[in-house]
């Protein structure tokens, strides 16, 4: 049921477009990111899904439906923003059974048509019935807000009025989660434990989940897939290790984790493997492409100190430690070879040394972590 369908998005604002030939196909139940640099359309693509924007052009579909034609309000999907988007002047309990109470008082309620429905709501004469409390003191429970009931929101803190927003979306059962930068304003510690939260209740509630975000961080590791966009289109799609192991374009392999980056040309082949010519140095690569000029990227912690006890390699590179930067379990040294600046992630215990600035070094990059692009 919960499954969305996007073909050939097209979304133009005033003659520019914005978006152009979006293509999803996100299962039942995947935890699926749209990740992308400020601007790139990933917010217009989400508001696209939830019906707050109608397409230029293209198909939304959720579950068997095509939603096209459906308000908001009746596509069942829930939202959860980055500025959290609560009523300060409700409690907490008050904030999440809001939506509840709406949605029963205008099914049941036979002063809908006068508006007053929404006065009650607002008024002591708004009490809730005994399912809707049930429910609301649950979901408070499920996110462990259940103690925090009767505070206002401006009370809480950043992260409990983010899950005050979640339980808010899920209280409402909807078959599809939508989610916009929902951890860009919390401090970093608080972004890690409430990544972990998101994953967790998505995981056991098995809803579908898109999640907009510009850390890449953070889409890899929380996402099934994620879908790389720039300037209005996607580039690539994947599982994190796929897109991190195989990128298909360089800005793929720079915005995704870390890369060395460099132009070159194949020279030989080899029953698939290739010969790189980059500068002065040729590298061995397992990489298979058809073209002559590619771009190799080798990933940081793919490139090794070696010493005269070190495993082979196949290839190797002279260079300079330029400086080494402490990062906790690893050291990242930027290390010149040649007229190439190259970057190098270690593995660092405790007691190891860090090379000084000018220290020469040996480098040794097996070809399988040689990518061609
Ligand atoms: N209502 C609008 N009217 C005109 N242009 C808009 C409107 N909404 C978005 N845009 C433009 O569409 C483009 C995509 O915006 P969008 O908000 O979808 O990007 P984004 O990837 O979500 O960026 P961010 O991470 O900064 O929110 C931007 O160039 C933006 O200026």
């Amino acid at each position: 049921m919960g499954a969305v369908v996007v073909e050939q998005l097209v979304k133009d604002f005033s003659g520019v477009t914005v978006l152009q030939n979006i293509n999803l196909d996100i299962e039942e139940g995947e935890f699926f990111a749209l990740l992308g640099p400020s601007g790139c359309g990933k917010t217009t693509t989400m508001r696209c899904i939830a019906g707050f924007e109608q397409p230029t052009d293209g198909i939304i579909k959720i579950g068997d439906e095509t939603v096209n034609d459906i308000a908001p309000n009746n596509r069942n999907c829930g939202m959860v923003f980055q500025s959290y988007a609560l009523f300060p002047h409700m409690n907490v309990f008050d904030n999440v059974a809001y939506s509840l109470n709406v949605s029963r008082l205008k099914s049941s309620n036979p002063l809908k048509k006068m508006g007053i429905y929404t006065r009650m709501l607002n008024s002591k004469l708004a009490k809730y019935p005994k399912d809707i409390e049930e429910k609301v003191n649950d979901i408070l429970e499920y996110v462990e807000l259940e103690d925090h009931a009767k505070k206002l929101t401006s009370e809480l803190s950043g992260g409990q009025q983010q899950r005050v927003a979640l339980a808010r979306a899920l209280v409402m059962e909807p078959e599809v989660l939508l989610m916009d930068e929902p951890l860009s304003n919390l401090d970093q510690k608080l972004r890690h434990s409430m990544r972990n939260t998101i994953r967790q209740i998505q995981q056991d509630l098995k809803i579908t989940t898109i999640f907009v975000t510009h850390d890449q961080e953070e889409a890899m590791s929380m996402a099934d897939r994620v879908a790389v966009m720039k300037d209005g289109e996607i580039l690539q799609i994947g599982t994190p290790t796929d897109l991190y192991s195989h990128p298909q374009s360089p800005f793929i392999a720079d915005f995704v984790g870390k890369s060395n980056i460099l132009d070159g040309k194949i020279i030989s082949r080899d029953n698939g493997d290739a010969v790189v010519q980059i500068g002065e140095q040729s590298v061995k690569s397992f990489s298979n492409i058809e073209k002559e000029d590619v771009q190799v990227v080798i990933r940081p912690e793919s490139i090794d100190l070696v010493d005269e006890n070190s495993r082979n390699y196949d290839n190797y590179f002279e260079g300079t430690i330029q400086f080494a930067t402490y990062l906790g379990s690893t050291v990242r040294y930027d290390i010149k070879v040649g007229k190439y600046q190259l970057i190098a992630d270690t593995v660092y215990e405790s007691g190891d040394n860090i090379l000084d600035t000018g220290t020469k070094v040996k480098l040794g990059v097996s070809p399988e972590r040689v990518l061609l692009i």
